[in-house]
């Protein structure tokens, strides 16, 4: 066995493994031990007798590289593994440990041409892959490195034990940094790192330089207008910068219009780094334009990171990082609104006007309607947000009404 693989398996053998078995409960967690243990009924779920199990894990030193691998692997398991295959997230992890977490999936193959094998055998043969397979025994199962010819020389059995829940869901642990930016200078950096992969990269990083923000005295009130897509927002924000004679914005300015699907196809750590960049730019707007108007802007930080901890944030809503977290705090070198105001309306109020609308939906539109959890997690990340928080708009009542309640709101606080 190569030293190098070694080494990986030895990183995963001291962690914690999570499975996202089902989305709606906790995930499954277990250590490995040299002695067997028993299994809890849910763990007996999830290992079934007779099936073919695997887990594999991306390990790479290079975090680009990392993500769109991880990325690849996710697309090519889905296409291939669609019949007879169950496939999860899979995590490992030390508990509460920051950025320890190594990305994977757990695959139960219940075909009986054991479907997985041949998908497996080309995925291991990239030195940043690690491939376990489990044997169940009655009540005992183990995990052993997995090889489709013959059995791993010096490859330790180790067997499976059912571990308590983690504290915090390991999928909080790398946020920082990978999925939400908290300095220009870390996005930028990602970007910079795959100018090799993406040429446009050095198109954005361009714009980026050339527009940074200088300096902002005390100009004209700022406001942000956030929420879900189909809340209202484009209208309550033009009707804004009519009646208040204000200059509207947008994150991610139209100078990124045409580099937007681009980065959208990308992994989290790309796709949210150009994110971030893109308010940095519309910050550099913002300090310029507040000198003249009012300005109004439509969606800012708290959509950058409410979407980006959402997604990250495996299952369910109590799985997202606690409320007093740090990473729902606002980054110190991104210009500061003086309010921001976050229009909410019920599921079936959202749906209706999507249907009105009758556009084409963003996969990540889409997903919202499907994934009732997914709406969850982002309005409630949006309200975790500190530094500023953002105040709650009821926005079903109709566009004149919505437009009043927010004037008044803007009057008290902004004294506009
Ligand atoms: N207060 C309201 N009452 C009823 N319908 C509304 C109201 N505000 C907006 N709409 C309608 O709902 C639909 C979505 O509105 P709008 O485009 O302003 O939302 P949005 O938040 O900007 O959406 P997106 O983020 O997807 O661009 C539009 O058809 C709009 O006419
Ligand atoms: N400042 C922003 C604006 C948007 N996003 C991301 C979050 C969603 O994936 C998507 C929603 O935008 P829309 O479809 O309404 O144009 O874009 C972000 O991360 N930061």
């Amino acid at each position: 066995m190569l030293k190098s693989a070694m080494f990986r398996c030895g990183q995963l053998c001291s962690r914690v493994f999570a499975v996202e078995f089902d989305l709606r409960t906790e995930p499954l967690y277990f250590t490995l031990s040299s002695t067997p243990q028993e299994l809890h009924h849910a763990h007996q779920q999830l290992f079934g007798d007779g099936e073919k199990l695997f887990s594999l894990h991306v390990h790479c030193d290079n975090r680009t590289e990392k993500a769109r691998t991880h990325a690849e692997i996710k697309h090519k398991l889905s296409d291939t593994l669609s019949r007879d295959c169950d496939v999860f997230e899979a995590s490992a992890f030390i508990p509460n440990v920051k950025n320890s977490v190594v990305k994977g999936f757990f695959i139960r193959d219940k075909s009986t041409t054991s479907l997985s094998e041949d998908i497996l055998k080309t995925l291991q043969q990239s030195k940043s892959v690690c491939v376990f397979s489990y044997k169940r025994e009655g009540q005992h199962c183990w995990q052993e490195q997995w090889s489709p010819v013959s059995p791993v020389e010096d490859s330790v059995r180790k067997y499976v034990t059912p571990a308590a829940a983690a504290e915090h869901h390991p999928s909080t642990l790398n946020i920082r940094n990978a999925d939400v930016y908290y300095c220009m200078n870390e996005a930028y950096e990602v970007l910079q790192e795959c100018t090799d992969i993406i040429p446009e990269s050095k198109e954005v990083l361009k714009l980026v330089d050339e527009q940074l923000e200088k300096s902002r005295g005390e100009g004209f009130p700022v406001i942000v207008i956030e929420g879900l897509d189909a809340t209202g927002k484009t209208t309550l924000t033009e009707a804004l910068r009519d009646t208040l004679n204000a200059t509207l914005l947008k994150s991610p300015p139209q100078c990124l219009a045409p580099f937007r699907q681009r980065f959208d196809s990308e992994p989290p750590l790309i796709r949210r780094a150009f994110y971030a960049l893109g308010n940095y730019i519309t910050a550099a707007h913002i300090g310029k334009e507040s000198q003249r108007a009012p300005v109004i802007v439509d969606r800012y930080w708290h959509s950058t990171a409410a979407y980006a901890i959402a997604t990250a944030v495996g299952g369910r809503v109590e799985n997202l990082p606690k409320p007093d977290s740090e990473l729902y705090q606002w980054p110190e070198d991104l210009l500061k609104p003086n309010l921001v105001l976050l229009l909410t309306v019920s599921p079936e109020e959202r749906l209706r006007r999507l249907r009105d609308r009758g556009q084409d939906k963003t996969v990540e539109e889409a997903e919202l309607e499907i994934n009732q959890l997914f709406r969850l997690k982002v309005e409630e990340a949006y309200k975790r947000i500190q530094n500023p928080a953002c105040i709650i708009v009821d926005a079903s009542p109709s566009p004149q009404e919505v437009l009043q309640q927010v004037q008044h709101l803007i009057r008290n606080k902004c004294h506009l």
